[in-house]
């Protein structure tokens, strides 16, 4: 029997978007990419870790694609999405026995190039500064604010893309995304409650290849990066 080298760790996976911006014939997690789903390959990383023991897929209650994915590990649990990203992450965590596994992963099914060495450094700086944290990657370009023309340069000082995973204590991420939205705060994602609940949030720096698959050519830089010796 392994040593298990982090305490117990359920994941959640916001898998219910209809995925509006890629214009395709089918959600895009459900997208081949190398001979598998999006969703497939988003989730491996995390079932690869012998520390997640429940794994909650937030789907869409009539989602007709799931069934033939090869996503058969019995850690696996479907529950129903909601309206938007957060509400599909709140259900899932509500169904999460928070004493059994007090820290949570919550991972976009869209995000599939994800590394199990980013995802381990992010439970290894968390576990260690006591409070959880997100993967993220520093901005690299100018960035303006604007819609036709230009307002302002943002100043890309400390700025910093957000990634998923995002790593937090299960019944802290609970209560804050509940609190969060009852006060009517956009909750984009997990870090935004915890924010709104003025907890400690670590940036974890992990690779920029991590993309989320969002718009048609994100596919294909998704299939390049595969195509790499990563
Ligand atoms: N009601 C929703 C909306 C989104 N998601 C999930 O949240 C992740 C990130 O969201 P996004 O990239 O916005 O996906 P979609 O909402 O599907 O995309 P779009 O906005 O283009 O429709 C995705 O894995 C998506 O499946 C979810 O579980 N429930
Ligand atoms: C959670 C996320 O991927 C972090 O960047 C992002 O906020 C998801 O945003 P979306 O509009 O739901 O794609």
């Amino acid at each position: 029997m392994a040593v298990q080298a982090f305490p117990a760790i359920a994941a959640v996976i916001p898998a219910a978007g209809v995925g509006q911006r890629m214009q395709a014939d089918k959600p895009k997690q459900y997208l081949r990419l190398h001979g598998k789903t999006v969703l497939e390959h988003s989730v491996q990383p995390l079932l690869s870790l012998e520390s997640v023991g429940q794994l909650y897929l937030a789907l869409s209650a009539d989602d007709p694609y799931f069934a033939a994915t090869g996503l058969t590990d019995p850690r696996i649990i479907r529950v129903e999405g909601g309206a938007e990203r957060v509400h599909s992450v709140l259900n899932a965590l509500q169904h999460i026995d928070a004493v059994r596994y007090p820290w949570v992963l919550v991972h976009d099914a869209a995000r599939p190039l994800v590394r199990r060495a980013d995802i381990q450094l992010l439970i290894e700086r968390c576990l260690a500064a006591g409070h959880g944290g997100i993967l993220a990657t520093p901005v690299r370009d100018t960035m303006k604010r604007g819609q036709q023309q230009v307002q302002h340069t943002v100043d890309r000082t400390d700025l910093w893309h957000a990634l998923t995973p995002q790593f937090f204590p299960t019944a802290l991420l609970t209560a804050a995304i509940g609190g969060a939205l009852a006060a009517g705060v956009a909750v984009t994602d997990e870090a935004s409650a915890m924010e709104w609940a003025q907890q400690s949030v670590l940036l974890v720096e992990g690779h920029s290849d991590n993309l989320k698959i969002t718009r048609p050519a994100d596919l294909q830089l998704a299939a390049f990066y595969l195509e790499q010796n990563r």
